[in-house]
């Protein structure tokens, strides 16, 4: 497991997750490190001038709002906690907005919950929230939102923020900075002996034996969770590679193509993970029946399904649900992830996708679904 035999990632990729941890944000608990935020600041505008998208998702809330107000140890009172996270974030949100400003590049706070992700509806509206922001050249910095939180719906940890982000925008990669060079053969703080994994499979359950707790009382996850972080991002085909954030010009060297950390590779690519996720939904909430020049559009030409190639919707479903498409034979023909609901779908199908604005007031997309959402049966 200790040669690497694949090309970077990270080369590659044009979507990147980069999450920091506490220790690392917060210069073990002494306050924010403003050096070491420059840095990873200019390494993403660095990475935004070779045209890659990134999103950062930063912990060190709660670490600094206990900094600022004066609490020596972490406080056991929920309620205390998501005080300081409340303080803290003002700090982060304050210092990630300069140091990236430094390059001309704005950032946005965005602040999530389970609820969020877990809510079909507010799932979407994060995801398009999100890709609109990378359009526009904005860099999103995300936390959990500590201050409404309560342990029963916690993320927890940023690691598995960060792999659910990378779920939800597709992510090529995912790469966690920590305080350590990478997954070692188990915790070097306890194990002198232990070496460094330099690459493996993500969701190799060896590598869940090596990883042990979190190393500081600052850092809530430890290296289990970053591990369970690339298996989970790994089934929307996101590799995950975790590192030094400390390492000299870290990011750049790794989009340089340069062999730095522990690189965990996800199996599978982004169509064929979204693709197995519409083929394990047997049970559709609703049925399209579609006529026969879609239906040749679709299985022929591999296109995408346009409302106007729609006779008939069935059942009743949200935006972002797969439904089954099938033809005027009741033959399936495709499955896919619809831009619209049962009700929306009814006032436009059989009309061009020019006319979708004039009767629903807004356009979610020309397609009812587009062919990378749909999956032929
Ligand atoms: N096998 C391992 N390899 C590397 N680090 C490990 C391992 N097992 C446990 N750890 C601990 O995980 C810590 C990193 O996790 P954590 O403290 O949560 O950092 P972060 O704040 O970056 O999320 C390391 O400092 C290390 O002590
Ligand atoms: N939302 C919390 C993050 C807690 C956390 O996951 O920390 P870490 O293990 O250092 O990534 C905060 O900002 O303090």
């Amino acid at each position: 497991m200790n040669s690497r035999t694949t090309p970077s990632v990270v080369q590659k990729a044009g979507r990147i997750i980069v999450k920091v941890g506490s220790s690392l944000v917060t210069n073990d608990g002494r306050g924010l490190d403003q050096a070491a935020i420059a840095r990873w600041a200019a390494q993403i505008a660095a990475l935004r001038a070779l045209g890659k998208q990134v999103v950062l998702v930063s912990s060190g809330a709660i670490a600094e709002g206990m900094l600022r107000l004066g609490f020596e140890h972490r406080p056991t009172d929920v309620h205390e906690l998501q005080a300081c996270a409340a303080v803290g974030q003002m700090g982060l949100a304050q210092i990630y907005e300069t140091s990236f400003r430094a390059h001309g590049i704005g950032t946005a706070q965005v602040l999530l919950t389970h609820a969020d992700l877990a809510d079909r509806e507010r799932y979407l509206n994060a995801r398009s929230t999100l890709t609109t922001l990378l359009s526009l050249g904005v860099v999103p910095i995300i936390n959990e939102n500590d201050t409404v939180v309560t342990d029963e719906i916690k993320f927890g940890d940023n690691d598995t923020l960060g792999a659910l982000v990378a779920n939800l925008i597709e992510a090529d990669v995912l790469i966690i900075l920590t305080d350590q060079r990478g997954l070692f053969s188990a915790d070097p703080r306890k194990d002198p002996a232990a070496f460094l994994i330099t690459n493996g499979i993500a969701g190799d359950p060896q590598l869940e034996a090596m990883a042990g707790g979190a190393g500081s009382s600052l850092g809530r996850g430890g290296m289990l969770t970053k591990i369970l972080a690339a298996r989970r991002a790994a089934k929307s085909g996101a590799h995950t590679v975790i590192a030094f954030g400390r390492e000299e010009g870290v990011l750049t060297r790794l989009a340089s193509g340069e062999a730095i950390g522990t690189e965990l590779q996800a199996q599978t690519g982004h169509l064929t993970a979204r693709k197995q996720w519409m083929a394990d939904h047997l049970h559709t909430l609703g049925q399209v029946v579609i006529d026969a020049g879609a239906v040749e559009k679709l299985s022929r030409e591999g296109k995408s399904l346009l409302p106007i190639g729609v006779l008939e919707v069935r059942g009743e479903f949200g935006r972002g649900a797969v439904i089954t498409c099938i033809s005027e034979k009741g033959v399936p023909i495709a499955r896919g992830i619809t831009n619209y609901t049962s009700g929306e779908a009814r006032r436009i199908l059989r009309k061009p996708s020019a006319e979708i604005e004039a009767v629903l007031g807004f356009v979610e997309g020309r397609e009812l679904i587009h062919r990378d959402n749909l999956v032929l049966l």
